[in-house]
């Protein structure tokens, strides 16, 4: 553990975008980044965190691109979630090549392909050191997986939401179009909603909001970036309740 410091957090989701999983590759999974990943997460495990994940789908399929290249939104939103059981397949299968144990819960009923959401069920899993997947998001359309990643944190009772990206925090504008753009190392829900930050989308900020939920925005590819939130250093940004 880094620096002999002890985790600061029993019970957390990790929420993990579709793109992330892609790799170098435009498109689909790249077993070389699960691989990593699970070892991450296995960290974790090692260390007594119960760990409940959530995975995007973007890497395959979302509702509203497929609605641009002319489907119906709904049925886009479905292929969507039907996108996120895969992801969240190939990352069961990653980290059991890694000997941790891992349940896939679908929010859409698929019956010899994954278990059905079970809140209860999934906490106790979790109290077994059992990593779980929830996967095909809200089961709604016109939801995203930041949103189901809010839902399922606030329902499991997990201590903090970790959203993972592609940039080491939430900045005062998109720093990949604005390199003036300055980071905040903490700030409030009514600044996120205020300045309309595009981090994470404001449906899943108003719902933590609501539930007293911290978020935590941090880079997946910083090397130790995700134990170093564990032991309670300041990495990326926490966005909570009150006046930063
Ligand atoms: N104020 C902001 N601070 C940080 N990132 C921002 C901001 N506004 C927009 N972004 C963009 O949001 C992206 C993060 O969303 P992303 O992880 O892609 O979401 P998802 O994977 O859930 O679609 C970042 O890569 C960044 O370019
Ligand atoms: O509760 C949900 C979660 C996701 N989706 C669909 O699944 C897609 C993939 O999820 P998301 O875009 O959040 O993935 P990420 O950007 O995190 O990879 C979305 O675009 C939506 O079309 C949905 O309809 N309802």
């Amino acid at each position: 553990m880094p620096g002999g410091r002890d985790r600061k957090y029993k019970r957390i989701l990790l929420k993990l975008s579709g793109e992330q999983l892609m790799g170098d590759e435009g498109f689909g999974i790249d077993p070389k980044v699960l691989d990593k990943m699970a070892l991450e997460i296995g960290q974790l495990v090692g260390i007594g965190v119960q760990v409940g994940l959530v995975i995007g789908g973007g890497n395959l399929f979302r509702g509203a691109a497929l609605n641009e290249a002319g489907l119906d939104r709904v049925t886009g939103d479905h292929m969507g979630m039907l996108a996120t059981v895969m992801n969240a397949l190939a990352m069961r299968d990653a980290l059991e090549r890694c000997n941790i144990q891992s349940t896939v819960m679908s929010a859409i009923p698929m019956h010899g392909v994954t278990d059905q959401y079970d809140r209860r069920k999934a906490i106790r899993l979790l109290e077994n050191g059992e990593v779980v997947i929830f996967s095909a998001g809200t089961g709604n359309p016109f939801f995203t997986t930041d949103s189901a990643a809010c839902l399922r944190g606030i329902e499991v009772e997990a201590e903090l939401v970790l959203k993972a990206t592609k940039v080491d925090g939430v900045y005062t504008a998109d720093p990949v179009k604005d390199p003036s753009a300055t980071r905040y190392s903490r700030l409030s829900y009514d600044t996120v909603l205020q300045e309309k930050l595009g981090v994470m989308d404001l449906t899943a900020i108003c719902l933590c909001q609501d539930h007293s939920m911290p978020v935590r925005v941090f880079k997946m590819s910083k090397p130790g970036a995700l134990l170093s939130i564990i032991v309670g250093e300041d990495e990326g940004t926490l966005i909570v309740g009150g006046s930063e």
